[in-house]
């Protein structure tokens, strides 16, 4: 990706007798995550990168350049209007930025609506390993009395905990409801002599966040019982990580009308 990421670039033409190109734009195309996606799609065969769009950017610019799939890795207090406004345009969205809880995604499923022929996937992870750690964690949770998650970044990341750990959190925390396994035995904080110490409580399970220098998005999860401990751990070393399960969003949203959380569909999980 040579061009600098600001507004319209080409609209896409597929060669004689190929399948058209996928119209991509991209939001947050300045930022970390952004300028990885706009190399990724550029380099992709099946994709063309027809607008890539910050924030002092025209929003428009997507709808201008016929985007019809737009991925966003912005920031939480963006995120919902970027959505809204690329449902209205009727694009399909690819969202990498965290922030979501329950009811923002009811708020986006009610946006989708009038609209049953568009997609939105939100996902926390788009990497590979990050999701199976998931899938993992889950089917261990029943099997440990105690379950901790460390979740360690870059210090630039804007939020706590990452958006990966709250939903490995929640995972693993209904998984356990449904074995009917108790609350953790180390769970409560009655006695802690300084608050935080324990973490954060997400339904039960402890998050930790560190945030580190020389760090890119790295994630632990602890479980525990009488005399053994379970870690499982994954780590992206490089923003990289992330594309192949960006590109295979952005290949697989427009035949998933509705809104679809996390890639584990798409990989057959
Ligand atoms: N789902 C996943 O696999 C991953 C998700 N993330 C999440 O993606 C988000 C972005 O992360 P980074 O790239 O590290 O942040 P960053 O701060 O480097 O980039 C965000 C970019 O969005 C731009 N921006 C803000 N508001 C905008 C708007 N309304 N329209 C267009 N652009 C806007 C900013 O100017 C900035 O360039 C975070 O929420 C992060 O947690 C990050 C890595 C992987
Ligand atoms: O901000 C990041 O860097 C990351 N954000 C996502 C999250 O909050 O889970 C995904 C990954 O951990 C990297």
């Amino acid at each position: 990706m040579s061009t600098p990421p600001t507004a319209t670039v080409s609209a896409p033409e597929a060669p004689a007798g190929e399948a058209p190109l996928i119209p991509v734009g991209v939001l947050g195309a300045r930022g970390r995550m952004g300028t990885e996606v706009c190399r990724a799609v550029d380099a992709a065969e099946d994709m063309e990168l027809v607008a890539m769009v910050d924030e002092r950017d025209w929003l428009f610019n997507v709808a201008d350049a016929g985007a019809q799939v737009v991925v966003d890795f912005t920031r939480p207090d963006s995120v919902m209007d970027n959505i809204r406004f690329c449902i209205d345009q009727n694009i399909h969205c690819v969202v990498g930025t965290t922030g979501f809880d329950d009811e923002r995604l009811a708020t986006i499923a009610q946006w989708l609506e009038p609209k049953p022929d568009l997609g939105v996937l939100i996902a926390p992870n788009f990497g590979i390993g990050a999701v199976l750690l998931m899938r993992f964690a889950q089917e261990a949770a029943r099997f440990f009395p105690s379950v901790e998650i460390v979740e360690l970044h870059h210090p630039g990341k804007v939020d706590a905990p990452s958006g990966t750990a709250a939903r490995t959190a929640r995972l693993v925390a209904a998984a356990r409801r449904t074995a009917g396994v108790p609350a953790a035995p180390d769970a409560t904080r009655e006695s802690d002599s300084l608050p935080g110490a324990r973490g954060a409580d997400v339904e039960g399970v402890p998050v930790h966040a560190v945030r580190l220098a020389g760090l890119v998005a790295h994630q632990e999860v602890l479980m525990g019982a009488a005399g053994e401990t379970l870690t499982l751990r994954h780590d992206s070393y490089d923003r990289a990580s992330f594309m192949p399960g960006v590109l295979l969003a952005v290949r697989e949203v427009r035949t998933r009308p509705g809104l679809t959380v996390g890639i584990e569909s798409l990989l057959g999980l």
